[in-house]
């Protein structure tokens, strides 16, 4: 049996929460010969905490014989301590009357706090995944506030970005999802992303040709991907949880065990490729291996999607010079 590691999950009485911390402790994320140790973190008021006490009395009640111990607490520092993997699901949600910009910076104070808990307890090998909205700049926010970790550990979720433009193009071609390769989402979680199926294969061969469609690409399958977040919250009454669970147990298991050459969306700190400045965390496509991952570079970039990149590219800028004066 392999030694249990310490896996942190914030807001964990949340809606995805519930949808994830089942699946983590029954080794869907890190292998079912990896036990877990849950430390999980919830706000320090009484319904989130009574909550809390309710998740952690059904997850006993599972008996995972993977779950190797668990931590519910309203501190940090204690979450964090020596985490191994890090899951930042827990956010201030948009209220009424509430402007992206106010969002913004409430968030910015959470993010502040839990990146600088994370600097000082966690392992230094921790991969964090920041869900939470607004996802990237929360992750930029987390990052800076974390010098002594390696900014490389910090990641934001495309994933379920990547997950939706997969179904998307499987329906229209005709085609398994599971045939698809190569597909990207550049750049920010909102609906400026970019969902990018130039590289796409199915079965070895183009896929934007199988669907030689530019007014499809342009028209529909691009703000449908951008904008189905929204359309789950007006079918739904509440934003996605399973599939955005679904999209963090895939983002983590792939960075900790591997991709074997897939390419998948990961947001990472930008390394001044594909013309965007460095730091920004902004979704790339990467392969993983050895628990590291590694972006796909040299990738052409005609007019229509430098355009694409740069509109999404703009709104991060903007995002990151709102919290600016709270980054030091
Ligand atoms: N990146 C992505 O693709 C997606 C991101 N999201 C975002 O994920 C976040 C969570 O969504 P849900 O679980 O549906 O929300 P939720 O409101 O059901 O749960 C969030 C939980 O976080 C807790 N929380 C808030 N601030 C906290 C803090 N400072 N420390 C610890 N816990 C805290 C709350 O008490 C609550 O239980 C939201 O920001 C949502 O917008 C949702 C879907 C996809
Ligand atoms: O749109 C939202 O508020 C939730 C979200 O991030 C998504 O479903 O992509």
């Amino acid at each position: 049996m392999k030694t249990p590691v310490r896996v942190a999950v914030t807001g964990a009485a949340g809606q995805i929460g519930y949808a994830l911390l089942f699946r983590i402790a029954s080794g869907e994320m890190l292998g079912k010969d990896q036990p877990v140790i849950l430390q999980m973190l919830e706000l320090p008021m009484e319904k989130a905490q009574a909550a809390l006490k309710g998740v952690m009395m059904e997850l006993e009640d599972c008996a995972f014989p993977l779950l190797a111990g668990m931590v519910g607490t309203d501190d940090p520092k204690v979450a964090f301590k020596d985490a191994d993997y890090a899951l930042l699901v827990g956010a201030m949600p948009r209220g009424p009357g509430m402007e992206r910009k106010d969002l913004l910076l409430k968030n910015a104070e959470i993010f502040t706090v839990q990146g600088k808990a994370l600097n000082d307890v966690a392992s230094r090998n921790v991969k964090v995944l920041v869900v939470g909205n607004p996802a990237n700049t929360n992750a930029y926010i987390a990052m800076k506030s974390a010098p002594s970790l390696p900014a490389k550990n910090f990641t934001a979720m495309l994933r379920l970005d990547h997950n939706r433009a997969l179904s998307q193009l499987a329906s229209k071609a005709g085609v398994a999802v599971a045939d698809i390769e190569k597909m990207v989402v550049w750049g920010n979680h909102s609906p400026t992303m970019y969902p990018d199926y130039r590289f796409a294969t199915v079965n070895g061969a183009s896929l934007k040709d199988k669907i030689n469609d530019a007014d499809w690409n342009a028209n529909t399958f691009i703000p449908v991907v951008g904008k189905r977040g929204a359309a789950i919250i007006e079918a739904r009454g509440l934003s996605s949880a399973a599939s955005a669970a679904n999209a963090a147990i895939d983002h983590m298991r792939d960075w900790a065990l591997g991709t074997n050459g897939k390419w998948v969306t990961m947001g990472v700190p930008s390394d001044g490729s594909y013309g965007i400045p460095e730091g920004v965390m902004y979704g790339v496509p990467v392969t993983c291996a050895n628990g590291e991952y590694t972006r796909i570079e040299g990738l052409p970039v005609d007019d229509f999607s430098r355009a694409a990149m740069d509109k999404t590219l703009a709104e991060l800028e903007e995002e990151r010079a709102g919290v600016a004066h709270l980054l030091g």
